[in-house]
């Protein structure tokens, strides 16, 4: 990837960096270490970011990449996707061609007596973004958690839009009560609630919208999470104006159906890549 450049900027009052590479763009949050914007080389945004995101102190920030970890969704006693997002990570340096980011346990994290050091790697180059997380267990007891890449890639028509890629997988139907089943189709598509979790998913991934294509390939996360409220149940997400459901579809990188096991000083790492 070509050299990166990197400016720290405000973005909605969040401290952010702005990555420049081979004419592309990203804009990462400090808080919860999230990229809410990459725009490649070809000028358009690929990511979604909701009007609302950035607006209510505190909240969660619905688009872009959110971190999940520790545990993702109500899979554990903590909070709805953990508490990674939430928090202000700080900026741990860069190798030329990514920035990295850093959670470390702390006041912060005592919901989860667990230490830990977490660490996010965005790089970039003129047609491509890569998203990597590192997880290490930094104290004297093994633990389990959960994680997922949360990705809001940005689509015309979320209706209309297809995920390939994903033909013959088993899935977990989390908008029919977990139930278990094969995907028999070739495309996945959203009609109403989309909302499963695709495990030992090993193929590239595709999103395709019309003319538009973003690949998508993933290491070390064996699972994918496929996300779409559908407009009846984005009526009831506060943060998503009226008709903002439409222009995303989550396609999230995750281990989440076996959690990770991390005896005390080892390190597990994940990425995924788009372009
Ligand atoms: O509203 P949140 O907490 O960001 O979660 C959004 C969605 O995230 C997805 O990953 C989950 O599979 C959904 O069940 C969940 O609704």
């Amino acid at each position: 990837m070509s050299s990166l450049r990197i400016d720290p900027v405000e973005f909605r009052g969040l401290a952010c960096l702005r990555l420049a590479a081979g004419g592309a763009t990203a804009l990462v949050s400090l808080r919860g270490a999230q990229v809410l914007s990459w725009i490649p080389a070809d000028g358009r945004e690929r990511l979604f970011l909701a009007e609302a995101a950035g607006r209510v102190p505190g909240a969660a920030l619905r688009g872009g990449i959110p971190v999940i970890f520790p545990q993702f969704g109500g899979r554990g006693p903590l909070r709805k996707h953990g508490f990674a997002r939430l928090l202000d990570w700080s900026f741990a340096g860069s190798d030329g061609a990514s920035a990295q980011l850093e959670l470390r346990d702390g006041a912060a994290t005592a919901e989860w007596p667990q230490a830990f050091a977490c660490r996010l790697s965005v790089a970039l180059s003129a047609t491509r973004l890569e998203v990597s997380l590192d997880i290490a267990n930094t104290g004297d007891t093994a633990f389990d958690a959960t994680a997922a890449l949360h990705t809001y890639l940005r689509v015309g028509d979320a209706t209309g839009a297809t995920i390939e890629g994903l033909h013959g997988c088993d899935f977990e139907d989390s908008a029919a009560g977990g139930t278990l089943h094969r995907q028999h189709e070739a495309l996945v598509g959203f009609d109403g609630e989309t909302d499963r979790i695709y495990g030992d998913v090993v193929a590239p991934l595709a999103l395709v919208d019309g003319d538009r294509r973003v690949a998508i390939e993933h290491d070390g996360f064996a699972d994918v999470v496929v996300w779409n409220p559908g407009e009846r149940l984005a009526g009831g997400i506060a943060d998503l104006a009226r008709g903002e459901w439409r222009t995303f579809v989550c396609v999230e990188a995750a281990q989440v159906l076996q959690p990770l096991r991390l005896a005390p000083g080892e390190h597990w790492r994940g990425s995924q890549r788009l372009g």
